[in-house]
């Protein structure tokens, strides 16, 4: 299975930032336990690294990337710890570029045509959409879809379980980003209860829009 199809899969990605990587790996059971054993662990903070690796150490099932990946160097920490996939939030060439020599996963975010046509000039089939909400949303990304047939898009920021339906019946949406079901402070005060609960009704809803798909 392609990164693309088992984040597909999925459905939902919820978007992890870790301050402590002593929390990885009650984070990483309270997704597996909500029934979403996946995450994009941000390098928004130095513990990154080590809490992909605690991640996939405890939780070896869990399919584990990384974003905000802004330079090549963070490539290779997250690679090393066992990501499975690089997402950035904007579309840098450098970082693609390295990333398709390494046959790497990679989806930058594009929110323009001028970023889209970087991306499909590097064969690229997936592209992350961020900052999803204020960049026109659904109306915005199937309207760029238009042009570029073929293209699936993984909206992120400001996606929420009351909003995240819409986009997940569409058929340009491989997949949303977000991370209201492991929120800073949640895990902060240790409230992972709270997140396995989140993250369930999450995969309750992605079941409900795709059994709805189906028939
Ligand atoms: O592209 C990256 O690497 C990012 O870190 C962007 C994140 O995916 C969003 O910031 C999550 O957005 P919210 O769900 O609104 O919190």
């Amino acid at each position: 299975m392609t990164a693309a199809e088992k984040i597909k899969e999925m459905g939902i990605v919820p978007v992890v930032v870790l301050e402590d990587a002593m929390d990885a790996k009650p984070l990483a059971k309270a997704l597996c336990e909500g029934g979403l054993p996946c995450a994009e662990v941000t390098f928004r903070t130095a513990a990154a690294k080590e809490s992909i690796r605690i991640m996939l150490e405890e939780y070896p099932e869990m399919f584990v990337g990384a974003g905000t990946v802004l330079m090549t160097r963070q490539v290779d920490e997250a690679i090393e710890a066992g990501a499975k996939f690089i997402v950035s939030p904007g579309l840098d060439p450098e970082i693609v570029d390295y990333c398709i020599e390494k046959q790497i996963p990679v989806f930058p975010g594009c929110v323009t045509a001028s970023e889209l046509a970087q991306a499909v000039k590097r064969g690229l089939e997936v592209v992350k959409f961020f900052p999803a909400e204020t960049s026109g949303g659904l109306a915005a990304i199937k309207a760029l879809a238009a042009p570029y047939v073929g293209m699936k898009f993984m909206p992120t920021g400001g996606i929420n379980l009351k909003n995240v339906r819409s986009y997940l019946e569409s058929d340009v949406i491989l997949a949303c980003g977000g991370s209201w079901m492991v929120k800073k402070d949640l895990i902060q005060s240790g409230q992972f209860d709270a997140i396995r609960q989140m993250t369930a009704d999450a995969v309750a809803l992605v079941r409900e829009v795709r059994g709805s798909q189906e028939k």
